[in-house]
């Protein structure tokens, strides 16, 4: 099965979570779920672009600087206050930036452009330019008139769209409860993070690396431990975390085919469906998943680069669909290859790459050590870089596809 292939069966499984509301203020980063539309046109008044003088563009037909012309202030408006009085012939209003524009005048000059005289009482302002009428006003729903849909269900929420909900006026805002991701990791070898090192034993830090990735993502990780290559317990384990209320559950090790590949026996076993056993992909080729009862079970590989290239193209996609995501495909970059990349593979590669211009073109170039059980690479990856099949490997200059890293595998 293709790495597009798998993914397409997973999503079909994958239907949103349901709603919850937050404060505005906890919304960032998450994901809406219901559309926005404007109550109101924004702008809902006509608005000074600058501080000045409204005026009627009509009184300036003949202005010049020989012929100025001499215009009563009959009101000062600042922001927020509505304008009493409209603005007949030989009549202007002191005004401010986005203060509200009175009836009556078309043109917001600005303050630079004229001279205040105070002559027996009065505020005169003297002006000896046109404008345009319209000009430095803003017109009623210049942004959106009433009605318009500004935000859809399953956009992430950033600074942008909190300004917009803000000045909407939600305080309180409908977005998609986090999926809880149950993480369990199984292997005889694995030690607790505190526990002094052991002859051939290794710290557990798949659950960890994992944990990261999901709350990357815009899900919830719980932490559920680790438990030593014994099938009974296992299954025991795998059917307690089916029916709990995790909306995902995530396990890592024991997928190939070794006399303790215990995820690899369950899942020939099990009572769910299993959607697929091999991808045809490197690294985490034995990356499993399948569903019972519409829950998904992902047997990722217990090789730390591999866990990592699986949880990316196949567990993030899923987290984002169940916040009402959109995930079409994974998002790609075209890039150039900095370095020669002479490595024969069969299958196609996901290789942790760092990408980065340079005189308007992308280029990237595979991080560190490039094996399945490295970790030290991971920190440097920022792109996983897709190496077709090749029999020769391709030289610098080509071009590949790059998939960021920067929990960007869709929008
Ligand atoms: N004869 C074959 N051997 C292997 C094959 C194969 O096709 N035929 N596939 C290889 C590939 S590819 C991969 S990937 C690995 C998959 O291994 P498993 O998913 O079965 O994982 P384990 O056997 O449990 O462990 C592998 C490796 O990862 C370390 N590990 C496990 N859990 C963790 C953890 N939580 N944190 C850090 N490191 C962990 C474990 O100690 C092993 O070193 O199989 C190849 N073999
Ligand atoms: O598929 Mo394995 O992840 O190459 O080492
Ligand atoms: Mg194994």
């Amino acid at each position: 099965m293709t790495v597009e292939q798998a993914r397409a069966l997973l999503l079909r499984c994958a239907q949103p979570a349901d709603a919850v509301e937050v404060e505005l203020v906890d919304a960032f980063g998450r994901r809406l779920a219901a559309s926005v539309q404007t109550e109101e046109p924004i702008p809902h008044f006509r608005r000074s672009g600058m501080d000045g003088y409204a005026v009627r563009t009509s009184d300036l037909a003949n202005v010049n600087a020989a012929a100025p012309v001499e215009l009563e202030v009959i009101e000062h408006i600042p922001c927020g206050v509505e304008p009493q009085y409209m603005i007949t012939v030989g009549k202007a209003a002191r005004i401010m930036t986005g203060a509200m524009v009175p009836e009556g005048a078309d043109a917001v000059i600005m303050q630079e452009m004229t001279e205040l005289v105070e002559s027996e009482g009065r505020s005169i302002v003297r002006i000896q330019k046109k404008v345009a009428s319209g000009t430095n006003i803003t017109p009623i729903g210049e942004e959106a008139r009433e009605g318009t849909l500004v935000l859809e269900a399953g956009e992430r929420i950033g600074a942008g769209h909190t300004a917009i909900l803000a000045s909407l006026g939600y305080s309180r805002v409908p977005v998609y409860r986090k999926p809880k991701v149950a993480i369990l990791s199984t292997g005889s070898e694995l030690l607790q993070l505190s526990d002094p090192m052991q002859m051939g034993k290794i710290r557990n830090s798949n659950a960890y690396m994992l944990s990261a990735q999901i709350i990357a993502a815009g899900g919830q990780p719980q932490l559920i431990g680790q438990i030593p290559d014994d099938y009974p317990r296992a299954e025991q384990m795998l059917y307690d975390l089916l029916s709990s209320d995790a909306d995902l559950i995530v396990t890592t090790g024991g997928v190939s085919v070794g006399d303790y590949d215990i995820m690899a026996d369950f899942f020939l076993r099990w009572e769910g469906t299993t959607l697929f056993n091999k991808i045809a992909m490197r690294p985490g080729s034995p990356t499993t998943a399948g569903s019972w009862r519409n829950k998904l079970l992902f047997g990722l590989s217990g090789n730390p680069s591999a866990c990592f290239v699986g949880f990316e193209l196949f567990v993030r996609p899923v987290i984002q669909q169940l916040q009402g995501a959109v995930v079409d495909h994974a998002q790609t970059v075209t890039c150039h290859l900095a370095v020669d990349y002479k490595k024969v593979n069969a299958y196609p590669r996901y290789v942790r790459g760092y990408w980065y211009s340079n005189g308007g073109e992308h280029y990237a170039k595979p991080v560190g050590r490039d094996k399945s059980s490295a970790i030290l690479s991971l920190k440097e990856a920022n792109c996983l870089i897709v190496i077709p099949p090749t029999k020769t490997g391709f030289p610098a200059g080509d071009i590949v596809q790059i998939i960021p890293l920067d929990g960007a595998m869709s929008k």
